[in-house]
């Protein structure tokens, strides 16, 4: 028979015989539904039939017909035992057990003839719109299925609506984070916390994928608050992320939703002054959102400062931070953990190999995927130009021209063309921000915070801006540097069309970027339309752009000068605003007065 593998149409209603193999027996295990059965099943009836099985003698136990919780809701079980078994009584939902323990036998295995029999009947239910948990603990149980079409489910059609209707309520989140919710406008919850938050509550091991933008800082903060509100604790949680900002913005998720539970958060991250992240952590915040660097650094050198109490720890774009670069730190910490603990890992790209997931040391985890393993969001655009490397400037001054009024991410490659770029464009009178690793953290996140109150239109970023960062109103990513990391596609352009929006993404593909851009594809499954653009009025620029690109040379240079000669200054000129003729080009003259206009 068949290993539920029949497919079964949605809208109607199943009847599977499933018989259960000798060698399940005595050992627990779940069922295992399959891809095609997840996406079509409205409604399913099991009808488990566990007969007459040529169990050895020595077997003590049957079969333990276990529902994974997070499998579907379970509307009815109800068991049958054959008349031939004289001790109903006794006979417990899961196991049979022989009668040297005093329980039922069916006729058949007192005769001589091993064998027991059972019957269960399970209805569950499937809804088609409900985006089901993909990772189930394999099955201890092997059982052969056939299957026989019942007539079509009305219940079904109900459940879907139920879906839909979830409020943060029905998944067992606590009134007063409730209120929370609905204070910042989340009226009801997105799929990933549909899935994870009442796993979460049962107090499992989670690894969290879906798509950007899709609310999984929501899918880990609520579980954990409420968990705080049960046993309230400091240094309750730890979450882990890859950068700085990312830090920052889930710290500020965090307070928010915990503001009326008075929650106390640390953030405690490189390019900070420490002592002021230790003076944090000896008040004893309830969570800690941390790089794991400067983790490390405090966990060794602050006084006082341990996690051996924590309860949960996270890795947000898990990843990533499972990846070579974090490994010695990572590894460092959960050494310094309690190994009984919650761990919940997410991200929007989450690796499958196992070694890396065995990092993290998950117990028993339950994966919740509301999205492909690479997949982009459906309301983004997604779009590629294929030009000359060297008219790159001129296209990109183009595409800020045809697509004016927009707020814009650009990607780059590497800090200096971050910083070239972004001087390019303001001797054009763009009001452009760089955002990068060189520079200090005060002017990081000076320049995001000029970007996010929409002071400045344009960002642009190397990948220290690619994960996480949550600026609602970015209608257009630019990938003016290929990424050289295919899934650091997805992650960038999962910078705009978040949270249902929708957005653009355009990414310019030079002569030598053909191969990293076939990876793209490949690694989304889409090929992208072309960008259309009109190459006569794109050439009309280049004169333009050339005089801005030897400005932006000589600006960067003279930047550096200034830079080696007074490092310690505290102005506001290590990033390339301060650089005085760029402010006065920003102002609108210097550029204009060259060009004699
Ligand atoms: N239930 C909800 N209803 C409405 N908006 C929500 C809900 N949950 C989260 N959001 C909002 O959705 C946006 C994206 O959430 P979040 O940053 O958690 O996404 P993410 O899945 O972590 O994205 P990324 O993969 O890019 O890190 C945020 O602005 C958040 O406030």
């Amino acid at each position: 028979m068949g290993d539920q593998e029949k497919h079964l149409a949605p809208g109607s209603c199943h009847r599977i015989s499933a018989v259960c193999r000798p060698q399940c027996a005595g050992r627990g295990g779940h069922w295992r539904v399959n891809q095609r059965q997840r996406k079509t099943f409205l409604s399913v009836s099991l009808s488990l039939s566990l007969s007459t099985l040529p169990v050895k003698k020595k077997k003590k136990k049957i079969a333990r017909l276990n529902i994974h919780p997070s499998l579907g809701v379970l509307i009815e079980l109800e068991k049958r035992v054959r008349p031939s078994c004289t001790s109903k009584a006794n006979c417990r939902t899961s196991v049979m057990q022989d009668k040297s323990r005093g329980s039922c036998k069916p006729r058949a295995a007192r005769r001589g003839r091993s064998g027991y029999a059972l019957w269960a009947e399970l209805k569950l239910h499937f809804p088609a719109s409900r985006a089901s948990p993909t990772y189930f603990r394999e099955p201890a149980n092997k059982m052969a299925a056939s299957v026989e079409h019942d007539s079509p489910s009305e219940v079904s059609e109900a459940a879907v609506e139920e879906e839909e209707t979830k409020t943060f309520k029905d998944l067992g989140v606590t009134d007063v984070l409730c209120e929370a919710c609905d204070q910042l406008g989340w009226t009801k919850p997105t799929k990933i916390q549909i899935e994870a938050i009442p796993l979460a509550l049962q107090g499992r091991d989670i690894i969290g994928l879906a798509e950007t933008g899709s609310g999984k800082t929501g899918a880990f903060a609520l579980p954990i608050l409420n968990a705080l509100l049960e046993t309230p604790q400091r240094l309750f949680a730890l979450v882990l992320t890859p950068t700085r900002e990312l830090a920052f913005q889930i710290s500020e998720q965090f307070e928010a939703l915990g503001s009326s539970i008075g929650v106390h958060c640390a953030v405690i991250v490189g390019g900070i002054d420490s002592m002021s992240q230790s003076l944090a952590l000896a008040k004893k915040p309830h969570i800690v959102i941390a790089t794991p660097g400067r983790l490390i650094d405090h966990l060794e050198n602050t006084k006082g400062f341990n996690l051996r109490a924590l309860k949960y720890l996270v890795m947000d774009e898990a990843d990533r931070i499972l990846n070579m670069d974090f490994e010695t730190e990572v590894d460092k910490i959960l050494k310094v953990i309690p190994r009984d603990r919650k761990t919940f890992l997410f991200s929007a790209t989450m690796t499958k190999k196992v070694q890396k997931l065995q990092r993290a040391a998950l117990k028993n985890p339950v994966k919740c995927a509301v999205s492909s393993k690479y997949q982009t969001v459906e309301k983004l655009q997604q779009y590629y130009i294929f030009i000359p490397s060297k008219f790159k400037d001129t296209y990109l001054v183009y595409i800020l021209n045809e697509l004016a009024g927009n707020s814009f991410m650009i990607f780059c490659s590497t800090c200096n063309n971050t910083q070239r770029t972004a001087l390019l464009l303001r001797n054009l009178g763009f009001t452009a921000i760089p955002l990068h690793g060189q520079m200090s953290q005060s002017k990081r996140l000076g320049s995001l915070n000029k970007f996010k109150a929409k002071a400045r239109s344009i960002l642009l970023a190397t990948d220290v801006a690619s994960r996480g960062l949550d600026i609602p109103h970015v209608d257009v990513v630019v990938n003016f540097d290929i990424p050289t990391h295919s899934k650091d596609y997805i992650h960038r352009v999962g910078r705009t069309a978040r949270a249902g929006r929708s957005g653009k993404a355009i990414t310019f593909v030079t002569q030598y970027d053909v191969e990293l851009f076939q990876r793209i594809e490949h690694l989304i499954g889409k090929k992208l339309p072309v960008f259309p653009t009109q190459d006569d009025e794109v050439m009309m620029l280049t004169e333009r752009v050339a005089e801005a690109q030897r400005f932006a040379r000589m600006e960067l240079r003279e930047h550096g000068e200034k830079k080696k000669r007074a490092r310690e200054d505290v102005g506001d000129n290590d990033d390339t605003e301060g650089a005085m003729g760029v402010r006065n080009k920003v102002a609108g003259g210097k550029m204009k007065k060259r060009k004699g206009r």
